[in-house]
């Protein structure tokens, strides 16, 4: 969806196009989470630069420079076959480049930067949180059946759910709001900031230019705040009006403030989708000899929160 949305292309059957593209996004969130000790002790660079990393970043941004800049220029060629009334985003961008109507000119490494900040902030988020949603709906049959039967009830049989036909499930988006309260797939810590001036936060005085993490997750988890935290309730949302736009603090998934994430709309809507089909069409079992206990919920370190060990399930069409 991301793909299609920015380079106006999708990369499910491109062959060996694919295979490039899903070799070099995962390394590329590998770096991101990767600890570089100069970030904490400036002149210790060269133990950076001895573990290899300095390699292995020089090498992940010449390739995705390589791959956004075929982008770039397949867009430019003036006889590039375009879909009518299909404008995606490397083309509003070339678009503005070319009118100079900004404040300050647009370069192709501007553009460049937009489509890297989009492909990491859109695609593993919003896939890993589907994840830790299926995850806990089948350790949770309970929860599993009452949203299987607020979306089966209020239907007739479909082919396929529409965004317009879910607005009414509510059962469903408490859900959501639930995994991402509890499993936090996105960035446990939000993005770093720096704090540029002398501040003082909660009684803490914070000098210039310190490096600050919101810990979303133990927010999000806090006994003070949530009734049972550990536990995935999805009901607290029906009797509560908090929601993740980032106007209550308790509940941070997307940070808040200036720089919370522009995506949440899409994010969603695309979530509310892609679960209520998954879970409208099939019934999902556990592979044989499995029980809900034995699915676990340790995680991969990361900016997005992978489940460490697969989730495998066993889907039936429902009839
Ligand atoms: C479940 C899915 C997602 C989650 C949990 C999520 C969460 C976040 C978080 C926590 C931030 C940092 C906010 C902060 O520092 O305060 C962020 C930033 C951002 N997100 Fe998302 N995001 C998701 C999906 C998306 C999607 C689908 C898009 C684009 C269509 C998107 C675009 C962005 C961008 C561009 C930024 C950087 C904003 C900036 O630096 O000003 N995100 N997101």
């Amino acid at each position: 969806m991301i793909c299609r949305i920015a380079f106006g292309k999708s990369y499910e059957d491109e062959g060996h196009e694919r295979s490039r593209f899903h070799e070099m996004l995962p390394e590329f969130q590998a770096l991101l989470a990767e600890f570089f000790v100069a970030d904490y002790i400036p002149f210790t660079g060269w133990i950076d630069k001895v573990r290899g990393l300095h390699g292995r970043v020089d090498k992940s941004f010449k390739e995705f420079d390589e791959f956004y800049q075929e982008i770039i220029d397949e867009h430019l060629d003036p006889n590039r076959e375009q879909i009518k009334d299909e404008e995606v985003i490397v083309d509003v961008l070339l678009q503005l480049m070319k009118e100079r109507s900004l404040p300050f000119d647009i370069t192709f490494d501007h553009i460049k930067g937009v489509l890297m900040n989009m492909l990491v902030a859109a695609t593993d988020t919003t896939s890993a949180t589907l994840v830790w949603a299926m995850t806990a709906l089948i350790k949770n049959p309970r929860v599993m059946k009452k949203v299987q039967e607020e979306i089966r009830n209020s239907e007739s049989k479909k082919y396929f759910l529409e965004e317009h036909d879910i607005q009414k499930f509510h059962y469903l988006k408490a859900v959501i709001k639930e995994t991402q309260r509890l499993y936090l797939p996105a960035a446990p810590l939000l993005v770093s900031r720096e704090s540029r001036e002398k501040c003082t936060i909660g009684g803490y005085n914070i000098p210039a230019k310190t490096i600050l993490y919101v810990n979303a997750w133990a927010i999000q988890r806090d006994p003070n705040v949530w009734k049972n935290p550990e536990k995935f309730y999805p009901e607290r949302f029906l009797e509560s009006s908090i929601n993740f736009l980032g106007k209550d603090f308790e509940l941070i998934p997307f940070g808040a403030g200036r720089r919370i994430c522009p995506g949440i709309s899409m994010v969603v809507a695309s979530l509310e989708l892609i679960l209520a089909n998954l879970v409208y069409f099939f019934d999902w079992k556990l592979p044989d000899g499995l029980m809900e206990e034995d699915i676990d919920t340790e995680m991969l370190p990361g900016i997005a929160q992978h489940k460490k060990n697969p989730l495998r399930l066993v889907a039936n069409i429902y009839k």
